[in-house]
């Protein structure tokens, strides 16, 4: 199967380092809406592996995390395309979880979701834990220069990374 799976602040929306805590601050990034309509309308399945220490933290609850991603959701099907799962670390830093990136637990659950294999999967992210979890799991590790892009540009990239200016000019080339 064609499974992409994609970080959600950054890469489908703008990101805050005060954190995205209500419906209103969640804002998508242009072009990425539209990207992830033409790639379920092409028959690609797109999944999201988001962390979400907001959750822990106190910073919102869990009906306006889900608040944002029936947003989401509503403004793919007004394009024709649909979103896969959703899997979201509610966890804390100091939570020792399993499923919190770069830790790959969130790609591994969506995998035994589809039934599907992770090698080669492409994994876009704006943060070094996203690149980091991908490589975890021998996931193909995109950036994407929104969001924390540009900083996470000057880390050091895991190996064979591969970048991309934002998450449309990624539809573009998979639609190629
Ligand atoms: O990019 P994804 O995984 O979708 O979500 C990231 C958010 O959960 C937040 O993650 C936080 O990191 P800490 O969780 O505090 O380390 C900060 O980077 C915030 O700016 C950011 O909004
Ligand atoms: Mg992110
Ligand atoms: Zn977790």
């Amino acid at each position: 199967m064609k499974l992409l799976i994609l970080d959600r602040d950054g890469v489908i929306n703008e990101d805050s380092d005060a954190y995205i805590k209500s419906l209103d601050e969640w804002i998508p990034i242009p072009g990425a809406i539209d990207a992830i309509a033409r790639l379920s309308k092409a028959g690609w399945t797109v999944a999201v592996a988001t962390n979400q220490s907001g959750l822990a933290r106190g910073y919102y609850d869990a009906a306006t995390l889900e608040s944002m991603h029936a947003r989401l959701r509503q403004l793919v099907a007004e394009q024709g395309g649909e979103v896969g799962l959703i899997v979201h670390c509610p966890h804390g830093p100091d939570d020792g979880c399993g499923c919190r990136k770069p830790l790959p637990g969130m790609l591994e659950q969506i995998a035994a979701h589809y039934g599907c294999a992770l090698p080669g999967v492409w994994f876009v992210g704006d943060s070094i834990g996203d690149l980091q979890a991908a490589s975890a799991v021998h996931c193909q590790p995109v950036l994407v220069k929104t969001g924390k892009g540009l900083r996470t540009l000057g880390k050091s990239l895991p190996a064979g990374t591969l970048v991309f200016e934002d998450l449309a000019a990624i539809a573009d080339q998979l639609l190629l």
